[in-house]
């Protein structure tokens, strides 16, 4: 089987940087580009739209300076307009040698908005193309709203194309402006074209209006395209372009017949830094890149990976330079925790191992997220339990207003007696303890004194997650530490009260 190469053309600086809010410095465009065509390793980048402002002009400059020391100049791209060569003289004083002419590939547009007639436009391209072949620029063509043309003025898109197949260009561009392209029409479209030109090179530019940006894209290379443009996480107008991360990933593991020159290790990278530079966040559950999709939740499938990798697929992280993590919840099992002990390199007898899930399904049922570094804080908070447990804190109320006392009434069990008390403090939680120290007072028991409270929230804890106080508490002879561990801080400090209590009875 002949393996045929596609053009990977990257528009994250230009169709990309025309997402909502973005924009992007010089020295960020330049950064961007450098990994897009060293590390990533795309066939060319479109760069900029010609004539935008001066500051797009700086970094066009600046890319430019650069490809031309690492022979990259073919590479860099600049949409350009027809407009009796403004665009071109602009490209080309900032260095640029190939302009993405952008013309109207559909009827409507060209009545509508340019409000001439066919061979007008065509005879101001012709000019453009010319005046660019005399300045060393070479030209490919965009044929804005094409896939409109396709639908509604086929004859003025073939009109337009037996014209472009006189011209002295590279690469002619489909582009799916609006989005609205059902997979079989990209296919039938470009199929139809590729066959009346089979010598013609032909770009298909996705949108993703309907999140069909990637089956579109697969279609048009089903039918021959030749190249794509796509952009990292998907950026663009309105709803953005035909991602990179996945369609790289759908042609390595379902088009055997394609290839690409892409680094599908590098993806991740650059996708992370795309989002930082453009503060446009990546959501969870995107394929390939987002934060979630390499993460079992259920604890069925971590088990699967333990016996036979029964839920092995080809879209395995490692290639995208990211790992497997196995999720803590309610509803992880036993498995997905073994997965992360083995991960922290920690290891626990199966009694231990059931009281620790035990504790991750509580902290789940509890909304909680728990992440593989709040498990030792877990662990050593179930762990320390030593004792025998005399006392349980049964119930409270701890109350806090403005201009009154805090106060609290509790109620807790020692060793099948209950007992019930209220009191004020400094705060909720010196009332608590004063209402503890009042019931075990009239026990005869002396508690020892506080003598620090520490609260901390486990690192890689989200803000809302966990949260442990570890208090220190003082007899005359002996000082010793608990802990508490729960997403509320007062209940936190609570159960570490509580475990002294124990220890104190024991
Ligand atoms: C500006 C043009 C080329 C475009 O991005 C589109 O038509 O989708």
């Amino acid at each position: 089987m002949s393996v045929k190469k596609i053009e990977i053309m990257d528009t994250t600086l230009r169709d990309g940087e025309q997402t909502s809010s973005v924009s992007f410095s010089a020295s960020e465009k330049l950064t961007i580009a450098i990994l897009l065509l060293e590390e990533l390793k795309v066939d060319r980048i479109e760069i900029a739209s010609a004539r935008v402002s001066e500051g797009e002009f700086q970094a066009v400059k600046e890319i430019t300076n650069w490809a031309a020391e690492h022979d990259y100049l073919d590479k860099v791209e600049v949409l350009s307009f027809v407009d009796n060569g403004i665009s071109i003289n602009w490209m080309v004083e900032a260095g640029a040698k190939v302009q993405n002419l952008l013309t109207k590939g559909s009827l409507n547009h060209l009545t509508h908005q340019l409000k001439k007639t066919s061979s007008q436009h065509f005879k101001e391209i012709s000019e453009v193309i010319k005046l660019g072949q005399d300045k060393g620029v070479v030209t490919n063509v965009y044929l804005e709203d094409w896939s409109n043309g396709m639908r509604n003025s086929k004859a003025y898109v073939y009109e337009f194309l037996d014209f472009l197949a006189t011209q002295p260009i590279k690469r002619i561009m489909l582009p799916d402006t609006l989005g609205v392209l059902t997979p079989e029409e990209s296919y039938a479209f470009v199929k139809e074209i590729k066959d009346t030109y089979p010598n013609l090179h032909f770009d298909f530019h996705g949108h993703n209006d309907y999140d069909l940006g990637v089956a579109n894209v697969m279609s048009a290379l089903q039918a021959g395209a030749d190249g794509l443009h796509l952009t990292i996480n998907g950026m663009g107008e309105r709803a953005g372009n035909a991602p990179m991360s996945s369609t790289i990933a759908v042609i390595n593991d379902f088009m055997p017949e394609l290839t690409t020159g892409v680094n599908e290790k590098m993806l991740y990278t650059v996708c992370k830094l795309v989002e930082n530079f453009s503060g446009v966040v990546i959501p969870s559950n995107k394929p390939i890149i987002g934060a979630n999709v390499f993460t079992q939740t259920a604890g069925i499938h971590a088990d699967g990976d333990n016996k036979n990798n029964l839920y092995f697929s080809d879209l395995m992280p490692e290639r995208f330079g990211r790992k497997r993590q196995y999720a803590l919840g309610k509803s992880s099992g036993k498995a997905n925790i073994q997965k992360n002990l083995q991960q922290l390199g920690l290891q626990l007898n199966d009694e231990d191992l059931k009281k620790v899930t035990q504790r991750i399904i509580e902290l789940g049922d509890k909304k909680q997220v728990v992440t593989k570094e709040d498990l030792p804080y877990i662990i050593s908070d179930v762990l320390d339990r030593t004792y025998e447990e005399k006392i349980k804190i049964n119930s409270y109320v701890l109350t806090h207003s403005k201009g009154l006392k805090p106060s609290t009434t509790v109620s807790l069990t020692i060793e099948e007696e209950t007992f019930e008390e209220n009191a004020q403090g400094d705060g909720q939680f010196d009332a608590f303890m004063n209402a503890i120290r009042s019931v075990f007072k009239r026990k005869g028991t002396i508690l020892p004194d506080l003598i620090d409270y520490a609260v901390r929230i486990p690192p890689g804890s989200r803000s809302d997650a966990l949260c442990e106080t570890i208090i220190t508490w003082k007899y005359p002879e002996k000082e010793f530490k608990t802990r508490g561990l729960d997403s509320d801080q007062t209940v936190s400090a609570i159960k570490a009260t509580e475990k002294m209590l124990n220890i104190v009875v024991n």
